[in-house]
């Protein structure tokens, strides 16, 4: 039997993506019919997404796709989290989603945690607390004539979908980062969303990873040349990439590696103990009732955000080359708290970081090669205190970290991350989002049996490269000199 074609359609805060993934007994093929950045754009002082500039894109790539490889038996769609747009009740949007990095959340956490109580959200959502949580997003946009006025919300995944087929919902595991949801039987909290002057009402009914949205509009299936059905897939880009972790068993960490790294672990339950809300661990919905407990660490960010800084002064920002000069800087010269706020807005981030350096008696780098050492020092620390907290704190025995995502093609990264868990590290796919995308779909079509089937089939057909720990550097006395910095700051 041939293997059957799917449509992913993947969309990261740093670029999209649409591939051809070819799934048989022993096969998954994937082929990209189309990449292309995403950038965003700033509108009278807003930072927005350029959805529809994204939609022609997909929209391109499909086509493409079509045209290359024929037509898929699926589509399925996911993006990052957290962000929305809101349709009138004609269903237009009515404005472009706002980035979650733009400031109009700046202090709304700390008001609305001040004002439900901070374990009560806790015991209620599961999740940690990081500012652009869609429900301090619409607090902040409460007041809007474009939130007044608006007759449903929608997930970015979930307005692609609907754009495609019409057909309105929310999949559950990114509603699961909105903190809107109860983390104990994944339904929306309406109280909570009543207690906040929230409208309950824009919330759409839920779906599951596996569901049937509908078939392409008819003006789509024109547009990209062939027609098919829209089946959710675990759309939160993360849930995505977790489910393509070729993991074997359950005692693994993983990391996914890209703007963001998000590491933790895959539990059966969430844990809601006081020490994981003040370690800020978050509970976000995996497939199959799954558990994904992790935390965000700032990640690839810092780098992406200096080389576009460089890049935007005309200075040299080539990033193999980066990374070839930056192996040759001493270990542990300068250490940053990667998750401390000033790197999360876009900006001068070579700079921010000399400051935090400045600020805490360390060697200043200068040098871009100094720059991305310390970046790269600095994610390692976080990944070992994040991986190291998990397991405590979820009581769970780790034995290898998976890092996937574009991270995993980054080998210095890699090898400081196993030097300083102790731990190996598996790197690869760096595709595992688009490939957790395409397996729910090939699970839905009955190609796959269940979770463990997708990763046997992951770990059979996907390389990866393994990196040992090493000893030589005192990670030990890195993390307590990082520990002391956060004091200083
Ligand atoms: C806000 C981030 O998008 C989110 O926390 C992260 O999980 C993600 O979606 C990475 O793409």
């Amino acid at each position: 039997m041939s293997p059957t074609l799917f449509a992913a359609v993947d969309l990261g805060a740093s670029s999209g993506r649409v591939v051809a993934g070819r799934v048989g007994p022993d096969t998954v093929e994937l082929t990209e019919a189309h990449r292309f950045v995403n950038e965003p754009v700033r509108l009278a002082g807003t930072l927005h997404w350029n959805i529809a500039g994204l939609y022609t894109e997909i929209l391109r790539g499909l086509r493409f796709l079509g045209r290359d490889h024929g037509t898929p038996v699926s589509v399925g769609v996911d993006s990052w989290a957290v962000d929305y747009g809101l349709l009138d009740a004609d269903g237009a949007l009515l404005s472009a989603p706002v980035h979650y990095r733009d400031g109009r959340t700046d202090g709304v956490a700390e008001t609305i945690n001040g004002q439900l109580g901070a374990d009560a959200l806790y015991q209620r959502t599961g999740l940690q607390i990081l500012p652009f949580n869609t429900i301090y997003q619409l607090v902040a946009a409460r007041d809007t004539a474009a939130y007044r006025t608006a007759d449903r919300l929608l997930l970015v995944p979930d307005l692609i979908g609907y754009w495609l087929t019409g057909a309105i919902g929310a999949e559950v595991t990114n509603a699961s980062t909105t903190q809107l949801l109860d983390v104990h039987d994944r339904t929306w909290d309406v109280d909570l969303a009543s207690s906040l002057g929230l409208r309950p009402e824009l919330l759409p009914s839920l779906r599951q990873p596996g569901d049937l949205l509908g078939r392409f509009r008819a003006d789509v299936a024109a547009e990209v040349g062939f027609d098919a059905p829209v089946v959710a897939v675990a759309s939160h880009d993360t849930a995505s990439a977790v489910i393509g972790v070729p993991a074997v068993g359950d005692r693994f960490a993983y990391i996914s590696c890209g703007t963001w790294g998000l590491a933790g672990l895959e539990l059966d339950r969430p844990v809601l103990s006081e020490a994981s809300r003040e370690a800020n661990f978050t509970n976000e919905a995996g497939i199959d009732g799954t558990v994904r407990y992790l935390r965000n660490v700032m990640g690839l960010w810092l780098l992406q955000e200096s080389v576009r800084w460089w890049e935007r002064e005309g200075r040299p920002a080539d990033l193999p080359t980066l990374l070839a000069d930056a192996a040759g800087v001493p270990a542990g010269r300068t250490v940053i708290e990667v998750d401390d706020a000033r790197f999360l807005p876009p900006g001068d981030m070579p700079s921010r970081i000399a400051a935090y350096a400045r600020e805490t008696g360390q060697p200043v780098p200068s040098a871009p090669d100094e720059i991305v050492r310390c970046i790269l020092d600095s994610l390692a620390l976080a990944f070992r205190r994040t991986i190291r907290e998990a397991m405590a704190l979820a009581d769970h025995a780790v034995d290898v970290v998976h890092a996937v995502g574009g991270g995993a093609r980054n080998a210095l990264l890699c090898q400081l991350t196993a030097d300083a868990t102790g731990l190996p590290v598996v790197a690869g796919p760096v595709e595992a989002t688009a490939l957790g995308n395409l397996l729910v779909q090939a699970r839905a079509a009955g190609l796959v049996a269940d979770l463990a089937d997708a990763r046997r089939l992951l770990a059979a057909t996907q390389a990866t490269v393994c990196y040992e720990p090493r000893p030589g550097i005192d990670w030990d006395s890195l993390a307590s000199r990082l520990a002391s910095t956060a004091a200083k700051v």
